[in-house]
């Protein structure tokens, strides 16, 4: 049946009668109140992809409802239709249309914000949609499916486009003097229906003169704040600037532009503003209080300097949002001669030294495993659909081989043009899951649930991958911190790890081939590459031997017969002669790190100092840290002692176990040294400074 209609016109759809009345059953029953965060999404299938439209209404051929052809993407046509019911809503809002020959169709509008009255379309409103999707729903079930939010179009009554019979009747009682509009817009602010706000007081302003500045001004000033409450920056800032006269009031033009430039972190515009509203009016109740909080984002900006410590403080998963700028100065991004952009160290950067902090451009509130995808998709939307501007940072990461018109993004009837599976093509290639605080989370017994939320970090997203990086990065809420994990010279590319890295070559690989794309050539994978596949498949079948035990004894610093003791120390030294000399001189062995963790852990259970000592060094060694090369403990964190070494939490509690047996057995400058280089690992880890009292060894 379903391949029978495809691309033909439907003869047995619903009748007008039959499709209310079940649309109407849907409204009856749809949960009263529904906030935005509770909302289900509709995440784009990127095998369903098509392009978002790029074409002004004007430029299409209207065509009536009865000529839509089940699953075609009609381009080059265009439909204007009515809403003839309320919406209900769901992932997005559906509703029932009738065209001008009194054609009905069932129309669903995914993706729409929140913030737009599009996303609640009320019954009674003029709808264009651009180049429709007419897709089938099900047996004798159609509708119009608008994914990309710019290709529906809320008309305004009075446009000239809309056909004569689709605006009789509603044109007169639209018809309001500029006033009632105004008061309208206030009602529904009042009301917080702020979308419906800024739509009464659009009217209001069709309806006054070019001339009468004054009365324009007032009007703007209600929308620019209305706007500032929607999140709508852009809009925001431009008619706060719209709505200055001259006068000394001006000072509140200049405050909610300066708000709007706040929003969007562009604090060298918020300053300016500022300054201007402090010009108008040096009293101004805030004006100074938000010039100082302006100042201290500048300044976070060109020092790094940040409070850690007081951030982890104030983020909650209620709100993961802190209030700082970010800090790129030691950073540049160039072409790679790996793919496309990375980031080069723009100085010299010491090993332990902040190579950048970025706040998240979208990151929601949202740790829940199964919605975190979901609601960044729906941020990401949301924001490039409310603030235009966002596209010129979003828009550029890299999309995959994701097919672009170019006009993404661009202005076409007045709406940026946001492709939806564009976006979600950024997303996945772009997006970081971090925990609500590294530092909290490295605590032993305070992983929480290990729940992660999903942001978008633009400048770290131009860093490349690299299974044995330069640096690390590490979280306090919406705040990526990353730091040189080795000294890097000026002009070096720095890579991050994009996932914890598996020790099997074979799987690795196939990890960044089908998330990403690539094939990884770091000094490990093409180390490891030139490894016998024999012995990769005997190592890969040791340590899976010696899991099978440790997971017998998964506290092996708590009681483990000494057998099980030999028998890991065996197989470890099994997984070490495995391991080409020649090939693995400089490089992790990775099925190495777990026997040899085990090993220290049971021998610190049977306090056997000396033992600890001896594992400790090789869970470093096989972590690729040579410690025995260098004369001091530190050396193994500068210069090039140890070029392609992995810093982990495991690495830091290892040198932390060296440094209390070297204590025990009396070695109290070794025991000193491990234990600064402890700490100067954790640093790493957790992104500042902490003492080790966190990472306690019972
Ligand atoms: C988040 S982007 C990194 C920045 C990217 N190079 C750019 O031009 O925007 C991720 C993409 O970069 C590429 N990439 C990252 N690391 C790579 C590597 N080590 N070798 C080759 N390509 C890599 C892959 O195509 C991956 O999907």
């Amino acid at each position: 049946m379903a391949n029978k209609v495809v691309g033909t016109v439907p003869s047995n759809k619903a009748s007008r009668i039959a499709l209310l009345k079940t649309h109407q059953s849907h409204v009856i029953s749809q949960p009263d109140v529904q906030t935005a965060n509770a909302r289900p999404v509709k995440q784009p299938l990127l095998h369903e992809a098509y392009a978002a439209s790029t074409k002004s209404l004007r430029d299409l051929e209207l065509i009536p409802l009865s000529e839509l052809k089940v699953e075609i993407h009609h381009r080059g046509r265009g439909i204007i239709v009515r809403t003839i019911a309320p919406p209900y809503r769901g992932a997005g809002a559906v509703t029932v249309v009738e065209d001008e020959h009194g054609n009905v169709d069932k129309l669903a509008i995914y993706n729409l914000s929140e913030t737009s009255l599009l996303s609640n379309p009320p019954e009674g409103c003029i709808l264009a949609v651009k180049e429709p999707y007419y897709k089938l729903n099900g047996e004798n079930d159609f509708m119009i499916c608008v994914d990309h939010p710019s290709d529906v179009l809320l008309l305004r009554f009075s446009d000239p486009i809309i056909p004569e019979i689709l605006r009789r009747g509603v044109e007169e009682a639209m018809a309001k003097p500029p006033d009632e509009w105004k008061a309208a817009g206030d009602a529904a602010f009042i009301q917080r229906d702020f979308p419906t706000a800024v739509y009464c007081y659009s009217e209001a302003l069709e309806g006054i003169a070019e001339d009468d500045s004054d009365a324009r001004a007032g009007v703007l000033a209600k929308r620019t704040g209305t706007n500032l409450m929607l999140g709508h920056y852009d809009a925001a800032m431009e008619d706060a600037l719209a709505s200055r006269t001259g006068a000394d009031s001006d000072w509140k033009s200049y405050f909610t532009a300066a708000k709007a430039a706040y929003g969007l972190c562009e604090y060298q515009s918020c300053k300016s503003f500022l300054e201007s509203a402090l010009e108008k009016s040096p009293k101004a109740p805030n004006v100074q209080k938000e010039y100082e909080r302006c100042l201290a984002r500048l300044r976070e900006e060109k020092e790094g300097v940040y409070g850690f410590r007081s951030m982890i403080a104030g983020v909650t998963r209620q709100n993961v949002h802190v209030d700082a700028a970010s800090f790129l100065r030691n950073t540049k991004i160039l072409e790679s001669p790996l793919h496309g952009r990375g980031i080069f160290a723009a100085r010299d950067i010491r090993a332990g030294e902040l190579v950048f902090c970025e706040k998240a451009a979208l990151m929601p509130n949202q740790y829940e495993p199964a919605r975190a995808s979901a609601a960044l998709y729906a941020m990401m939307v949301r924001q490039l659909y409310d603030n235009p501007s966002l596209a010129k940072t979003i828009l550029p990461l890299y999309g995959g081989d994701y097919p672009r018109t170019g006009l993404e993004g661009t202005i076409v009837d007045g709406v940026p043009v946001v492709d939806v599976f564009l976006l979600e093509s950024i997303r996945l290639r772009n997006c970081f899951s971090s925990p609500l605080s590294t530092f909290e989370n490295t605590k032993p017994g305070s992983h929480d649930d290990g729940k992660m939320a999903k942001g978008v970090w633009v400048h770290a997203s131009h860093m490349n991958h690299n299974c044995v990086p330069n640096t690390m990065r590490s979280f306090v809420g919406d705040m990526f911190i990353s730091r040189a994990v080795r000294d890097i010279s000026a002009g070096e590319e720095m890579f991050q790890q994009y996932v914890p890295i598996r020790s099997d070559l074979a799987a690795r690989q196939a990890q960044f081939k089908t998330n990403w794309g690539f094939e990884c050539a770091c000094p490990l994978c093409s180390g490891e590459a030139k490894s016998d596949m024999a012995k990769h498949k005997r190592r890969q079948q040791i340590l899976a031997k010696v899991e099978k035990l440790g997971n017998k004894h998964k506290e092996p610093a708590k009681f483990v017969p000494e057998s099980a003791i030999r028998t890991v120390d065996r197989l470890a030294r099994q997984l070490e002669e495995l391991h080409e000399e020649d090939i693995y001189r400089d490089l992790p062995r990775l099925t190495l790190i777990y026997p040899t963790m085990w090993l220290l852990e049971a021998h610190r259970g049977r306090k056997n100092h000396i033992k600890v000592v001896a594992y400790a060094k090789k869970v470093l060694r096989n972590f690729g840290f040579m410690v025995e090369r260098v004369d001091s403990i530190e050396d193994i964190f500068h210069g090039s002692a140890s070029p392609n070494s992995l810093m982990t939490i495991h690495m830091v509690s290892a040198l932390k176990n060296a440094s209390e047996s070297y204590r025990v057995l009396g070695e109290m400058e070794l025991a000193d040294k491990f234990d600064e280089a402890a700490k100067f690992g954790y640093m790493f880890v957790t992104g500042f400074e902490n003492d080790l009292s966190a990472i306690n060894i019972p």
